[in-house]
């Protein structure tokens, strides 16, 4: 895995957008973003590794999604529009790659990468959680194709909200979201 700033230079969304800003793990935990490698070997160790993961933190569902142009034909282009729709959910989001590889942007929010892109790159047997309430947006590299584990706290459901609609500030999840980092990084609230 590898995280640094996005350079903001237009281009295509599966570019790498490398401003040579890397971001720590340590940063990214301050933002709640929780990552994990679990080595996706022959012997299927990394499925015991993902039950226990799961348990520990209480997932009760799981899918698989595979975004490639020749598994979405004509609806892939915009589908990977609408994952690139900066967003939030109201749960934590739980993916886990199994093949493939793609980008996670996440919005800084609090000194200098406050309203920054922080770009995180995934792979083959990385996990990643994006806590409930983060702004954040998806795409696949220029490899075109991804396949995911998508873990759920409940009923495996994928809302977005929007950023570009008006309430998405005002919602619960984003305001505690907004505590808890201010929280981690030693803000008043
Ligand atoms: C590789 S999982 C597809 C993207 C997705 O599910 C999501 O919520 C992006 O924010
Ligand atoms: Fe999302």
């Amino acid at each position: 895995m590898r995280a640094y700033v996005y350079d903001d230079i237009p281009g295509d969304q599966r570019l790498p957008h490398d401003s040579g800003n890397p971001i720590s793990l340590n940063t990214l935990g301050e933002l709640g973003v929780i990552y994990k490698t679990i080595p996706i070997d022959e012997d299927k160790q990394w499925e015991k590794e993902i039950d226990v993961f799961a348990k520990e933190r209480g997932y009760k569902n799981r899918d698989q999604i595979t975004v490639t142009p020749e598994g979405l034909g004509e609806s892939y282009e915009t589908k990977i529009k609408s994952f690139f729709d900066e967003h939030l959910h109201e749960d934590e989001e739980i993916r886990y790659i199994l093949g493939g590889s793609g980008y996670f942007d996440v919005r800084g929010l609090t000194g200098q990468y406050n309203e920054r892109w922080i770009r995180i790159s995934l792979e083959k047997g990385d996990l990643i959680v994006l806590p409930a309430g983060i702004y954040h947006r998806f795409t696949v590299d220029e490899g075109n194709t991804i396949t995911a584990m998508r873990l759920f706290q409940d009923e495996p459901k994928w809302t977005p909200y929007s950023r570009s609609a008006a309430d998405t500030d005002a919602r619960p999840a984003r305001s505690q979201y907004i505590d808890e980092v201010k929280a981690a990084v030693g803000i008043q609230a």
